[in-house]
């Protein structure tokens, strides 16, 4: 049987959803928008000194809506921009709020200079028990011409199912 793919993002200014939609295009697969509760503010200074709290303390902002069925899924992309040199919180929710475990997760990811930083070493503190890909990194304006790239990346870890 097909492997059930989920993409799963989050994006503040757009550049995540960029290569979500380009993963999308190759694979096919379901893709999911991680929304905060409450929305982050529209100004770059006050997102990143929200961030910046929100990385120090640990917190983990509640989540708009619920993803069904996350048990059907053997896959997840899980798309997170650079914050602060980690995961944005809403993908720290995500992944502390969900039992991943037994699944693989193919992690990517957008920045804007800093590269993964200490993401994806974030994301297997996270989620101990799943089995995590090599991830895709990218500079964030880079993301909207990153079709080859992220169809190299595919063919390299693996997941290369045409959408039907
Ligand atoms: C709150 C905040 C913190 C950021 N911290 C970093 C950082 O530490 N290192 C880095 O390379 N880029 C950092 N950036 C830049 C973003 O990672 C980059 O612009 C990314 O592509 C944005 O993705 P998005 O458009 O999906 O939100 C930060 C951006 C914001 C808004």
């Amino acid at each position: 049987m097909a492997k059930q793919i989920l993409i799963v993002y989050f994006t503040w200014s757009g550049n995540t959803r960029k290569i979500a939609n380009l993963i999308h295009k190759e694979i096919g697969g379901t893709t999911f928008e991680i929304q905060p509760k409450v929305p982050y503010p529209s100004s770059y200074n006050e997102v990143v000194a929200q961030a910046k709290k929100e990385i120090q303390t640990e917190y983990k902002p509640p989540l708009k809506t619920k993803i069904d069925h996350i048990e059907s899924y053997d896959i997840i992309f899980v798309g997170s921009p650079n914050w602060w040199s980690t995961i944005a919180p809403p993908i720290a929710t995500f992944l502390s709020e969900y039992d991943l475990s037994g699944k693989t997760i193919a992690p990517f990811c957008t920045h804007g200079g800093g590269g993964k930083g200490q993401m994806i070493s974030d994301i297997i503190k996270l989620c101990p028990k799943s089995t995590i890909l090599e991830e895709f990194v990218i500079y964030g304006s880079g993301a909207g011409d990153a079709q080859a790239n992220v169809s190299q990346w595919l063919h390299k870890i693996g997941i290369t199912q045409l959408k039907r």
